[in-house]
C-alpha cells in the first residue's frame, strides 16, 4: 500500500546536482579530465585523498528474462518479462561525508551502489541508462574506478591460511607500486587504522575453522581495499552477519574514514540507533525509487512534517525500515496515518536536500 501512496521524485534541480548545496563545496580534482588520469595506485598516492563528490542521475535499471505464464487454456507460455529495478534515481554523495542506502529488501540497493562501481554487465538483457560522474566532469567507469575508489563486497573472499597482515601484504604487492619498504609502510598504517595490529598474525580462518571474529574478518576485507587509501569507498551490507556492537564498530571506522575526506557508500541493514546517529547522509529506497534523501539528522523531522512520527525512544531507522515496507501499515496508529493520505491529502514538501511527494490516491 505504501507503494501507492509514496509516489517519489527524484526533484533534484541541476544546480541542486551541480552544488551539492547542503554540503561543503568540493574542490574539482587538479587534472579533473576524463582522459588524463587524475590517479594511479603508486604507493605516494597511498597517503592523499582527494575530495570526490560522486553524483548518479536518472538511474535506471531493467532486467529482461524469460519466463512461463498462463496462457490460452491454460498452456504455458514462454514471455519476456521486463522488471524495472531501479525507475530514475538521482543523487549524491560528498567528501568527508558516509551516505548510506537503506531501504526493504529488494528495493534495489545493491543494484544502485553496483551501478556506482560500473560492477553491473550490460549483457544477459540488463539495461541500464543515467549518468554517474565524478565532481562532474569525469564519467564514473570501470576503467577509472580502480584509480581512487574500491568496493567492498558483502562476501569476503579472503584466504583462510593467510594472516591479516599477509593478506594486507598480498593485496599491497598486487595493488601498490614503489618498493616494498613502502609497501610494507602501508601494511602497518592500515593495520593501525583498522585496530588489528593485536591480530595480526592470527590466521583468517573460515566458518569452519574458526579463529578471527566476524567484525575482524571484516576489517581485514575492508583494509584489503584500503590499501591503496581510495578515494571513494563503496561497501555493500559492511555490517552483515555482525551483532549490533561489531556493527556499531564497522560502521564508527567507516565515519573515521570520511571524517579523513574520503567518500564513504554503503548499503546497510538495521543500524542501531547509535549507529544511525553516526550518519551523515542518507538514502531511503522503496521499490526503486528514492524516499529520501538528504541529511541523516534531518530525516525524522521531515517524516513527522508528512505524517510519519517517530515514536520518541524509537530507532529511527527501524521506523524507517517500517514505514517504507510493502506490507506497512499494521497498527491501528498506522491506519490512521494512511487514511489522511488516503483522503487526499497531496503534500509537497520540498527542501534543498530532498523532495517526497505524496499524491492524492487514485
Ligand atoms: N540481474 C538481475 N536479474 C533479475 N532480477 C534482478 C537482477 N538484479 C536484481 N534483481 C532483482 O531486483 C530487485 C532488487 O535487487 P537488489 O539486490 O538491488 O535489492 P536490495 O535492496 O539490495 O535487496 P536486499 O536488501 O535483499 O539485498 C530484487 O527483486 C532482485 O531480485
Amino acid at each position: 500500500m505504501i507503494k501507492n501512496l509514496l509516489k517519489i521524485s527524484q526533484q533534484y534541480t541541476a544546480k541542486q546536482m551541480r552544488t551539492g548545496k547542503d554540503i561543503t563545496p568540493v574542490q574539482p580534482f587538479e587534472e579533473a579530465s576524463p582522459t588524463k588520469r587524475p590517479f594511479s595506485n603508486k604507493v605516494s598516492d597511498a597517503h592523499q585523498t582527494y575530495p570526490v563528490k560522486l553524483t548518479f542521475k536518472n538511474v535506471c535499471m531493467e532486467v529482461s528474462s524469460f519466463q512461463f505464464v498462463n496462457g490460452p487454456d491454460n498452456q504455458k507460455v514462454k514471455t519476456l518479462i521486463k522488471h524495472k529495478i531501479l525507475k530514475g534515481v538521482s543523487g549524491l554523495a560528498l567528501p568527508g561525508q558516509t551516505t548510506y542506502i537503506m531501504g526493504s529488501s529488494g528495493a534495489g540497493k545493491t543494484s544502485l551502489l553496483n551501478i556506482l562501481s560500473d560492477r553491473i554487465s550490460k549483457r544477459n538483457g540488463t539495461n541500464i541508462e543515467g549518468t554517474v560522474n565524478i565532481n562532474d566532469t569525469i564519467p564514473l567507469n570501470d576503467k577509472v574506478f580502480g584509480d581512487f575508489a574500491a568496493y567492498v563486497m558483502q562476501d569476503d573472499i579472503l584466504y583462510e591460511f593467510l594472516t591479516p597482515r599477509e593478506a594486507l601484504i598480498f593485496a599491497a604487492r598486487l595493488k601498490l607500486g614503489g618498493d616494498e619498504d613502502q609497501k610494507l609502510q602501508r601494511v602497518n598504517e592500515v593495520l593501525e587504522e583498522l585496530g588489528l595490529i593485536s591480530q595480526q598474525n592470527t590466521l583468517i580462518g573460515s566458518v569452519k575453522m574458526k579463529t578471527l571474529s566476524g567484525g575482524e574478518r571484516k576489517r581485514v576485507a575492508i583494509g584489503v581495499e584500503m590499501i591503496t587509501n581510495p578515494s571513494l569507498l563503496l561497501l555493500d551490507e559492511p555490517t552483515s552477519g555482525l551483532d549490533s556492537f561489531k556493527a556499531l564498530s564497522i560502521v564508527k571506522l567507516l565515519d573515521k574514514q570520511a571524517k579523513k575526506g574520503k567518500t564513504v557508500i554503503a548499503t546497510l541493514h538495521q543500524p542501531s540507533s547509535e549507529a544511525f546517529k553516526t550518519f551523515d547522509r542518507l538514502i531511503l529506497m522503496v521499490d526503486g525509487n528514492i524516499a529520501f534523501q538528504g541529511k541523516a539528522s534531518e530525516s525524522v523531522s521531515h517524516f513527522a512534517r508528512i505524517g510519519f512520527n517517530c515514536p520518541i525512544h524509537s530507532n529511527p531507522a527501524d521506523f524507517f525500515m517500517k514505514i517504507l515496507s510493502v506490507n506497512y501499515p499494521k497498527t491501528e496508529e498506522d491506519e490512521k496515518v494512511i487514511k489522511t493520505l488516503v483522503n487526499g491529502y497531496d503534500t509537497k514538501y520540498s527542501t534543498k536536500n530532498f523532495v517526497l511527494v505524496r499524491r492524492k490516491h487514485n
